[in-house]
């Protein structure tokens, strides 16, 4: 059983449409989520632009369950396996077309936690999986260099989808499915610095952001603060990026006063 799939259906097809019109207009995407079934309909807009779109998967999850593997019924663990062309008709069609993105093009980082059937489906198409504790191993810097020199070397435009919750859920509390050992707020913060100065990426969503889960906002201006990250926006020494502590630093300061 599929939940919410009508509605799902109905705004992938809107994101789809709308996405791929800001592409065609020479505009750079950026999607602000909501769950990441979200990402069923940005691919689809996105991918038609590209030979081949890259994908930076960054997550707790691998979200490449089918009908047949999903633990849970929620369209949420599914986008990536749909946009593989993997799945209901009624997800892998969005957009009028079947395979938005190939198995060799897409880099997941923070992984933790796979179902059985995504573990498989990882295996049999040698997906390229960084797991949270292959970022403690080798250190974020690392992770970012390699993703950014495999798919530059394949890819003609790479979307970047970032659920929060990849990161650790002691740093981001408001997301639905949280997952203990998580990359920290400031490698995240250093990756998004680093994809920047690359100039690789072209399209970009945060995902899973659930206000009425979170805990003095730290997870909303987490996600703001990445986002600003990823367009340049300047990180100060302790790892805050300027536009999400304007408002906090102002008031502290204030209020030591
Ligand atoms: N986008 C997410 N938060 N996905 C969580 C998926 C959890 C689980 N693997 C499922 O398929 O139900």
């Amino acid at each position: 059983m599929l939940k919410n799939l009508q509605p799902i259906v109905a705004a992938s097809e809107k994101v789809a449409a709308k996405v791929s019109r800001t592409v065609a207009a020479g505009r750079f995407p950026l999607i602000l989520g909501g769950d990441h079934s979200i990402a069923i309909g940005t691919l689809a807009g996105i991918s038609r632009h590209y030979a081949n779109l890259g994908v930076i998967w960054y997550d707790a999850h691998g979200d490449l369950n089918t009908p047949e593997t999903t633990p849970s019924g929620n369209i949420h663990g599914m986008p990536l396996a749909a946009s593989m062309g993997l799945g209901h008709p009624a997800l892998t069609g969005i957009g009028g077309y079947v395979g938005k993105v190939k198995a060799e093009n897409i880099v997941m980082i923070g992984i933790r936690d796979l179902d059985p059937g995504e573990r498989l489906l990882i295996a049999e198409r040698k997906i390229r999986v960084y797991t949270a504790d292959d970022v403690s191993r080798l250190g974020i810097a690392r992770v970012i260099a390699e993703t950014v020199d495999y798919l530059s070397a394949r890819c003609d435009g790479v979307h970047l989808s970032f659920d929060l919750d990849g990161i650790d859920p002691l740093e981001v509390p408001g997301v639905g499915t949280p997952v203990a050992g998580g990359i920290s707020y400031s490698d995240s913060l250093a990756a998004l610095v680093l994809l920047h100065q690359s100039g690789i990426i072209t399209s970009a969503e945060f995902v899973e952001v659930n206000p009425l889960l979170d805990r003095d906002d730290r997870t909303v201006s987490a996600a703001l603060a990445l986002a600003g990250a990823l367009f340049g926006e300047e990180v100060d020494s302790e790892g805050t990026c300027w536009p999400a502590v304007a408002t906090s630093s102002v008031t502290a300061s204030a209020a030591k006063r």
